[in-house]
């Protein structure tokens, strides 16, 4: 942690709030205006903290953001600068010339998220990070072009559904971030797919290429980008009417769609759970905590992405005015993903620059010198809530692989925020070449990282799962007992296998005992 109370600083308020001027018990308002401080009128705040450019004070307990003078864009970064190193997983375009033109289109088009909500959930980041709160990230592995309303609404409503589970068992803020609103690119094992003796580009993601095997679809067009943008900036909206418009009102999620839980004993126990949290809302109503109460009606849900199409990506940085800093405003939360992490990569380079809060993928293989040279590029100011590292070894390896790094980075005061992806590590062919994930591998991988930290003395910050609010058939396992056979009943994923709504929920019940258990030892 940074002190500041010694550090001349340039001050801006940047939310109504509060600030205790010096010694001398003047309070002043301001909003969004900038305030120059002369030294002698310097804020003086005793045990004052400031992390990611929010400065906080134990003894006012009020909240200013401060513009220090060194930007979080380093001096030595420009938003094209990943050019100059060696770019792995971009597709191949058959006319670079057209790229160009359409990334120079959509340098003027506006951005699809603010730098102040990438800045919000920097803070909730940090905070998570200081052990208050739990992330939720989750959302489809790979978003269509053609996903309608419906589609996305189910999601934001499973999300809602499994924080309230998760709220309900670790009684802290869970932070909502979706796989939505513009995870459109995907690093993949191979180049080529193979089929019948035709060899075609693999597919990308619908911002690179089309999905369907045929030489049509499966070629780079940079037109896709644009469709990617509009599709990013309607989803975005949705996701923010659904947040704030009364969707999440606590008194939606009354219909948990949870008819699969009645057969057992242990599905009993969750829709008791279910009818529990029903009720604690019905209280709060029976108190006067009114239904247009923006804590009853609203709340937040950031989009995040894969920062893999760098063209795209470059295209929306954008400059903050406030603080001269660079965002990558795709997405509120962008990641590196575990193919394209290399320390002197274009994918690093790119994301060093931006100062949105980031994440990287943590795979079996990482070693303690590389994670902690990532972290020394990324996070060079050791800021909580900048960096997330999303795990994804595999319920095989999590337990014997993890303490190493999380013992490093704890022993030389590095502030991450952990979470697990439980997926990428545990995908795998059926006989019959069918891609899946077994629910039950996947509750191990997230049981081992909990059980990972408990003993090392560090926080398991949150969770990431690859899934959607609609009931496919994509996993195996779980309640509903998915098997092999039935996996093509309803396979819509256009990449990897997500778990489905009931497959989902399930997991939060089985998270959210294990943060109650967490909560009661502490
Ligand atoms: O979502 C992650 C990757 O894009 C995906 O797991 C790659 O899958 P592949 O191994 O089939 O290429
Ligand atoms: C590509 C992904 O994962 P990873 O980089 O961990 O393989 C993903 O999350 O979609
Ligand atoms: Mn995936």
């Amino acid at each position: 942690m940074q002190t500041t109370t010694a550090t001349p600083v340039v001050a801006f308020v940047n939310k109504v709030e509060y600030v205790k001027h010096n010694d001398k018990n003047r309070y002043f308002r301001e909003k969004r205006k900038f305030v120059s401080l002369k030294p002698e009128k310097r804020f003086s705040f005793p045990e004052c903290v400031v992390e990611n450019g929010i400065a906080s004070s134990n003894v006012t307990r009020k909240t200013v953001d401060l513009k220090e003078k060194e930007p979080l864009t380093p001096r030595d970064w420009s938003v094209d600068s990943w050019r100059g190193k060696p770019a792995k997983q971009l597709p191949t375009y058959p006319s670079q010339e057209e790229v160009e033109k359409v990334v120079s289109y959509i340098k003027h088009l506006p951005p699809l998220v603010q730098a102040e909500e990438a800045k919000l959930l920097r803070y909730r980041l940090a905070e998570v990070c200081r052990g208050r709160g739990f992330v939720l990230q989750g959302g489809d592995c790979a978003e269509s072009l053609e996903e309608s309303t419906d589609g996305v609404r189910d999601t934001v409503r499973a999300l809602f559904k499994m924080a309230m589970i998760l709220m309900w068992g670790s009684l802290e803020p869970v932070v909502k971030i979706g796989r939505i609103g513009g995870q459109f690119a995907k690093p993949r094992s191979d180049d080529w797919e193979e089929q019948d003796g035709q060899r075609l580009p693999c597919y990308r993601g619908d911002i690179v290429n089309g999905a369907p095997f045929d030489l049509a679809s499966r070629t780079p067009d940079p037109k896709r980008m644009l469709a990617a943008y509009q599709h990013s900036a309607a989803t975005t909206n949705l996701v923010r009417a659904l947040a704030s418009g009364g969707f999440a009102d606590l008194r939606n999620v009354k219909s948990w769609g949870m008819d699969w839980a009645s057969k057992t004993e242990k599905g009993k126990a969750y829709l008791d759970t279910a009818e529990r949290i029903e009720e604690a809302v019905r209280f709060w109503e029976t108190c006067g905590v009114s239904s247009q109460d923006p804590i009853i009606y609203s709340t937040e849900v950031y989009t995040s992405h894969e920062a893999l199409l760098l063209p795209y990506e470059e295209a929306l940085c954008r400059r903050d005015p406030l603080t001269g800093d660079m965002y990558a405003t795709s997405g509120a939360f962008i990641w590196i993903g575990e193919r394209t992490r290399d320390l002197d990569g274009a994918h690093v380079e790119f994301a060093r620059g931006v100062a949105n809060p980031i994440g990287v993928k943590v795979g079996a293989g990482m070693q303690v010198d590389e994670l902690l040279r990532l972290c020394d590029v990324l996070n060079p100011r050791n800021e909580m809530g900048r960096l997330t590292l999303i795990t994804r070894m595999g319920s095989k390896n999590l337990a014997s692989k993890l303490p190493q790094l999380v013992r490093a980075l704890k022993k030389e005061g590095r502030h991450v925020v952990w979470i697990t992806d439980a997926m990428h590590g545990n995908t795998y062919k059926t006989s019959s070449g069918v891609k899946t994930r077994s629910w039950n591998h996947i509750l191990e991988e997230v049981r081992d990282f909990f059980a990972v930290h408990q003993a090392e003395g560090t926080r398991a910050g949150g969770v990431h799962f690859e899934m959607t609010g609609k009931e496919v058939t994509e996993c195996v396992g779980g309640m509903i007992d998915l098997k092999a056979e039935s996996l093509s009943k309803r396979y819509e994923s256009l990449c990897d296998p997500r778990l489905n709504l009931s497959q989902s929920l399930e997991l939060a019940f089985e998270i959210a005992e294990i943060l109650k258990k967490q909560r009661q030892v502490k």
